[in-house]
Parts: structure tokens; C-alpha cells; sequence
């Protein structure tokens, strides 16, 4: 846990928010920040609106009542491209890649969802523009291999192995050049060593400047990897605090780890 995450600003600030579908209230009155440089957890049973708490963060949906503020500027109403170049960065529960492109090209597509004038200009591939180009690959390339696929360039993603399509996501996400990345349960189908090094993977990340939001299953790898936590249950929050006081919580306990006890030593 480090001490910045209680001494930083906020970045993200999620205010009473309530999102119904018909029936269903996916979200109920949840509030919570999100602190500059910290790693936060969102962790809840199947169906507890972790999902759901994402997509009015990115502007997939609107919420039903509250407001969402990041970095200073509430998203009511924002579409999501406007979001994305605002610096708010997402993966997918199911991977969702260009599947016919390369991995290089997936993740050149992530830095022009941030700059869309450069896509037009290098149309016209003046000098400045094949510099830009230049650039916007040699940056690409970087963050491939930051993320252990530097050899996997070149490769269509179709043919890469589902830990690389996962990790490829995660550099795609990277090359918006976001202030907040959303993890939506990256290390899934991920075997228990596989897990570790994405998780420590996802500290470098973070140690790269950037803030962390991460919806991960598996409870002794959620307490391994962040600073704090939040914990929906129904649509609502049930409690908020560092792993050991998540850990100690009987509320948590009753709602998720009790059933997974061996999972939260
Ligand atoms: N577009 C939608 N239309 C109707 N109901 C929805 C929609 N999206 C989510 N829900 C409902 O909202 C509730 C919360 O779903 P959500 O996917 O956010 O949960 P989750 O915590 O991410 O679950 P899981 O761990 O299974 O992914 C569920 O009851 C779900 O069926």
C-alpha cells in the first residue's frame, strides 16, 4: 500500500449514482473516488454492477441520476470518444480487438482514437506527417514491448495466444495516453502463474504514472495489487477501505469472500 494513495488528489469522482434498466437497478446511489497514482479495486459477486459502474464511467450508458466528475470535468452527457481523449482508458470483460490487423496496428488504432486530426494529416503524408507516423509506431512499438510483445509485432492478433490478445488489449488501452485505465477482469481465464506476472505487470503500470482501475475476481491477487478497494453488492456499495480492513469486513465477508475463503489467505 503506498502513502501517496492517501495524500493525492482525486481524479475520478463517482457521486451518488443510479442507473436502472427497466426493473433492474444495476446501480444504487453509489459513490466513490478515485485517487491520482493509486491502484483501487473494484471487487463484488456476479452481477453486482462492477461492469455496469465502468460503462457510465466511459459513457457507454448514462446514469439514471448522479455525476461523474474526472479530472475536474463532470462526463454528463459526454459521448465516449470525448472521454477516451479526456484520459479515461478501458479493456473488455471479452476481448475486443481488431482481429485482422496486427498487434502493432491495434495498438497504432488506441493512439489515434486520442488524435484524430493526425489520422486526416497523414493522409497527405507530408514530411511532418511521416514523422508523426514515425513516432506514433516507435511509441507503439515501445508499448509492446512494455507489455512482453515486441515479437508479436508483426503477428495478426487473431493469431495470437489469449494471454497475448489480453495483454495487447491492455497496450491498446496504454496508447490513448490515458490519466485512468479500467481493467476489466484482465487476468480472466488466466492460469494462477500466468496471473501473478499480469498483476505485477499492472503495478509497473501504475508505476508508470498511471491511475488504476481494476476489476479482477480472483481475491488473493485484488489484495496483492491495490491500494484500496470498493465493494458492490446488489448495485450498492458495501464498503470501502485498504485490502486487510476489505478483508476484516463481515459485510464483505457475508456478501463474497465467504464463500471463497480459501481464495482471500
Ligand atoms: N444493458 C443492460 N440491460 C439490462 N440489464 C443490465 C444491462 N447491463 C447490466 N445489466 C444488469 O445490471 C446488473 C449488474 O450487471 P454488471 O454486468 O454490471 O455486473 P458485474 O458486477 O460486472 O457482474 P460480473 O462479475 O458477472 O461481470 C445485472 O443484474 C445485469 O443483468
Amino acid at each position: 500500500m503506498s502513502d501517496t494513495a492517501t495524500t493525492t488528489q482525486t481524479l475520478l469522482e463517482v457521486h451518488d449514482v443510479t442507473i436502472k434498466f427497466g426493473g433492474i437497478t444495476a446501480l444504487d446511489g453509489v459513490s466513490f473516488d478515485i485517487r491520482e497514482g493509486e491502484i483501487l479495486g473494484l471487487i463484488g459477486p456476479n452481477g453486482a454492477g462492477k461492469t455496469t459502474c465502468f460503462n457510465v464511467m466511459t459513457g457507454v450508458y448514462q446514469p439514471t441520476s448522479g455525476q461523474i466528475r474526472f479530472a475536474g470535468t463532470g462526463l454528463a452527457k459526454m459521448k465516449r470518444h470525448a472521454i477516451t481523449r479526456l484520459g479515461i482508458a478501458r479493456t473488455f470483460q471479452n476481448i475486443r480487438l481488431f482481429k485482422s490487423m496486427t498487434a502493432l496496428e491495434n495498438v497504432l488504432v488506441g493512439a489515434d482514437a486520442h488524435s484524430r486530426v493526425g489520422f486526416f494529416h497523414a493522409l497527405l503524408r507530408t514530411p511532418l506527417q511521416r514523422r508523426e507516423e514515425a513516432e506514433s509506431r516507435e511509441r507503439a512499438m515501445e508499448l509492446l514491448k512494455f507489455m512482453g510483445l515486441a515479437r508479436r509485432a508483426d503477428e495478426l492478433a487473431v493469431n495470437l495466444s489469449y494471454g497475448d490478445q489480453r495483454r495487447l488489449e491492455i497496450a491498446r488501452a496504454m496508447a490513448t495516453n490515458p490519466k485512468l485505465i479500467c481493467l476489466d477482469e484482465p487476468a480472466a481465464g488466466f492460469n494462477p502463474a500466468e496471473k501473478v506476472v499480469l498483476m505485477d505487470l499492472i503495478k509497473k503500470v501504475r508505476d508508470r504514472g498511471y491511475t488504476v482501475l481494476l476489476i479482477e475476481h480472483d481475491m488473493k491477487l485484488v489484495m496483492g495489487v491495490t491500494d484500496r478497494i470498493v465493494v458492490l453488492e446488489f448495485g450498492r456499495k458495501i464498503a470501502e477501505g485498504t485490502p486487510a480492513e476489505i478483508r476484516d469486513n463481515p459485510a464483505v465477508i457475508a456478501a463474497y469472500l465467504g464463500v471463497e475463503e480459501d481464495d482471500a489467505s
